[in-house]
């Protein structure tokens, strides 16, 4: 049988434009690269969220024996991490981070690593991509690679400290820049990317101020970066060096990190910034420098694939929480109280689903991945008029592209077709369209409704991170540092079932991650909220 697979799990019942399991990831790789659904209805260009697959296709025949073989090799290909000696010829060095320093008499620090210390990891170190076997694609959630859910086995590089090193540290010029919205956390990535290096070795660190733009602008000018300079900036939210859309082309960067020096380059940013990363990765190679390129996810919307999480989510989920707590006390206190709570998420439902799962207090959660009628019998309004008769009030928590970029179902909204300076659409106003037509069902049919509306946008997002992102900031900056001496390029350092990993740049772009909406996730969401199909 030829790996024409039923679908479980999808969006849509036609071709699915959105795949989220590592299943379509393998199978359906060349389904991602038709842009055509991807395109903005306007303008008919597609949207920057239609990255083309870069991953090879392996049609497999179920019944050739060997499948699994030719799977796991394919697999293997394509999460082979890129290193700098693919395009170089370069000898390792023993490794100059140690945790086990020696001390000279005069108590200054050697940096001398000790033999005998066991806290390296081997590059042929790997940790389990995926740890359920669903005994059948019916299984809530499933994610299968054959049609008898009989294979798992999906190994991913281990991140850490290796025993060798590429780089001589008093030699390297390592840069770090922060791209895209601001996210809790990259300050605490910042400053431990800087410690590590400096544990390293290396004295050499700066910062590109703005994001991609700093390479390009005259008047920006790179900031040299030490453990004293970075020590406390963790304890306020936003970017230290500073964030952008848009900016020069991508061989405007590499000329400017030709021409600055740079042996290693920290992007920390999410989907597109991750595809800045890669193109940037490219291009060092094409042009055969010795430069490592490694990234760092860092999204508050969750949607970079692959990964348990990306950096900020947490902490975005636990503002957002606190909108929704306000929704609920100013609609309980209101005659037919209605609390609207609007947060962000650009092409996926993740902020919106986890805060109202957290809170416990949301009647109705609305997010892109499923499709929603507000008129009508089965539509939410009809739903809210019930909730106000038999409750008295009523939170409803509605995700930014709620209604929009569902691509296989009838869209409420219509974009513009604008985009910002990255290429992403700018989206239509989800919150203040329910607002009006809340407030307007309820006045037709003569019952007094209460609406309090509340946006959160940037508060989500603009605050310090909580102590669990702090941790993974902590665990990913460091790791990143490890990555590049130990020589890779074109890597993300990330969380994957629990243990942090490094994957390849090109396995993560291929298109945003989003909501299951047959998982169990969503599916308790809808237990939780009581909601019903709105459709
Ligand atoms: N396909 C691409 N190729 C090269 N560079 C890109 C690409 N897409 C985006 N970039 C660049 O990456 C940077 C960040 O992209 P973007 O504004 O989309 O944010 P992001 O990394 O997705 O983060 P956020 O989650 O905040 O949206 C921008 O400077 C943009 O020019
Ligand atoms: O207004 P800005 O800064 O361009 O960013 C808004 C977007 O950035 C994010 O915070 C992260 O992608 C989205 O949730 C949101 O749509
Ligand atoms: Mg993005």
């Amino acid at each position: 049988m030829a790996a024409a697979v039923k679908t479980s799990g999808g969006f849509c019942n036609t071709q699915q434009q959105w795949l989220h399991s590592t299943r379509d990831l393998f199978l359906h790789g060349s389904t991602r690269s038709n842009a055509k659904e991807c395109k903005s209805k306007k303008t008919k260009k597609p949207t920057s969220l239609c990255v083309k697959a870069t991953s090879a296709k392996v049609e497999l025949d179920f019944n050739d024996p060997s499948w699994k073989q030719k799977f796991q090799e394919d697999w293997d290909n394509r999460f082979n991490l890129p290193r700098i000696t693919d395009i170089y010829d370069l000898k390792p060095r023993p490794t100059t981070f140690s945790l086990k320093k020696q001390r000279t008499p005069t108590g200054d620090e050697d940096s001398t690593p000790m033999d005998m210390w066991n806290g390296y990891v081997n590059n042929d170190d790997r940790a389990l991509m995926k740890v359920i076997k669903y005994s059948s694609p019916t299984s809530a959630g499933a994610e299968c690679i054959d049609p008898d859910c009989s294979w798992v086995e999906q190994w991913v590089h281990r991140a850490g400290p290796r025993k060798d090193i590429y780089y001589e540290p008093n030699e390297v010029k390592a840069a770090i820049v922060t791209c895209g919205g601001l996210c809790p956390g990259l300050n605490d990535v910042i400053r431990q990317v800087v410690f590590t290096l400096e544990t390293y070795g290396v004295k050499n660190i700066v910062g590109i101020p703005f994001g991609f733009r700093g390479f390009f602008e005259k008047g920006l000018k790179e900031m040299p970066l030490s453990r004293n300079l970075v020590e406390n900036i963790n304890l306020a939210g936003g970017s230290f060096l500073g964030v952008s859309r848009g900016g020069p082309k991508t061989s405007e960067i590499v000329d400017s990190i030709q021409a600055r020096r740079i042996d290693m380059l920290f992007v920390l940013g999410g989907n597109g910034t991750h595809a800045g990363a890669n193109a940037i990765h490219d291009e060092c190679r094409k042009r055969k420098l010795k430069v490592s390129v490694v990234a760092v996810p860092k999204t508050i919307d969750n949607d970079i694939p692959l990964m348990d999480k990306t950096f900020g989510f947490d902490t975005a989920v636990e503002e957002a929480q606190r909108a929704i707590n306000s929704a609920y006390i100013e609609a309980r206190s209101a005659y037919h109280g209605i609390g609207l709570v609007k947060l962000m998420g650009r092409s996926s439902g993740f902020i919106a689903m986890h805060a109202s799962l957290s809170s416990g207090q949301v009647d109705v959660c609305l997010i892109p991945e499923v499709s929603f009628a507000l008129d009508g019998e089965y539509g939410v309004l009809q739903h809210l008029e019930q909730l106000i008769k038999n409750k008295g009030f009523c939170v409803v928590c509605v995700a930014e592209a709620a209604g929009q970029f569902t691509f296989c179902f009838q869209e409420l909204l219509q974009n513009s077709g604008a985009t910002d300076a990255s290429g992403n659409a700018i989206l239509s106003d989800i919150g203040v369209h329910m607002q009006q037509k809340i407030k307007t069902h309820f006045k037709g049919i003569g019952v007094h409704a209460d609406i309090k509306y509340i946006d959160p946008t940037y508060m989500v997002r603009a605050c310090r991170a909580n102590a669990s992102d702090a941790i993974l900031c902590t665990v990913l900056g460091q790791n990143a540092v490890h990555g590049a001496f130990a020589g890779f390029s074109g890597i993300t350092s990330c969380i994957c079932n629990t243990h942090y990993v490094y994957l390849p740049v090109t396995q993560v772009i291929t298109a945003p991650k989003r909501v299951n909406h047959k998982g169990r996730m969503w599916h308790r969401c809808l237990t939780s909220t009581g909601q019903p199909d709105f459709r």
